[in-house]
């Protein structure tokens, strides 16, 4: 093989380890919980505090699952699957986007994700170690409470019933299969902050 050709091959042996190094550096942060739990509230300063990109899973529902709800309809796994695909779809794009510059190497996604098959359908594609789970947990009155005094939202607060019965702690397989973090929502927005900060150190 003649020098140019080894010259070449080097060169994009070296372009393909420095795209690798860079998506492996990469970190998706989800904050998942019960709709009430605070995922656009604590999404929003974590993403302007880390400086990086930002989605809410709202932004990914169809008119027709924002009219169920708006209802007081409970969505169903058919409803909920080209959601949870879309929002994979915008994942694995942040992951290949090779103009994402070192300093915004996170982007924060909301996605309620209440079943463990949600939580796999959104990480279809992804290394386990290019993601992060953060559960906002808390109480069914203090989820009311907040479901209540939040203004300007299509989410029917009488689903608060059918949301906390969907959900799925996640397994001991789970535990092992997907990194996550677990947050007290009862804590002021800025305390959670600083604890999912901890997180990522
Ligand atoms: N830690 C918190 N302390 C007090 N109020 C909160 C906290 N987190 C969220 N809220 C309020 O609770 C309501 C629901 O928060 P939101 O971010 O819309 O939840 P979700 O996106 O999970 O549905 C909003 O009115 C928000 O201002
Ligand atoms: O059924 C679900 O999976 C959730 O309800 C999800 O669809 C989301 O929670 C709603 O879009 C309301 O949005 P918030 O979670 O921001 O209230």
């Amino acid at each position: 093989m003649t020098d140019n050709n080894n010259s070449l091959n080097d060169e994009i042996k070296n372009k393909l380890e420095k795209q690798q190094k860079q998506k492996d550096q990469k970190l998706i942060l989800v904050i998942m919980g019960v709709s009430g739990s605070g995922k656009t509230t604590i999404g929003k300063a974590i993403a302007s505090s880390l400086g990086c990109g930002f989605n809410d899973a709202d932004e990914f529902h169809s008119e027709e699952n924002k009219e169920k709800m708006r209802s007081g309809i409970p969505l169903n796994d058919d409803d909920r699957k080209p959601w949870l695909a879309s929002i994979n779809k915008r994942m694995i794009e942040f992951l290949n986007d090779e103009s994402v510059a070192d300093c915004c190497s996170d982007h924060v996604f909301t996605c309620s994700a209440l079943k463990s098959i949600y939580r796999d359908q959104l990480s279809n594609g992804i290394n386990k170690d290019n993601i992060l789970f953060i559960f906002l947990q808390g109480t069914k009155q203090l989820l009311s409470e907040r479901l209540q005094s939040r203004k300007d939202h299509f989410f029917n607060p009488t689903l608060l019933d059918s949301q906390l019965s969907t959900l799925e702690l996640p397994t001991q397989l789970e535990l092992s299969n997907h990194h996550y973090a677990f947050i007290d929502i009862s804590n002021s927005i800025d305390d959670i902050i600083d604890e999912i900060f901890n997180y990522l150190k």
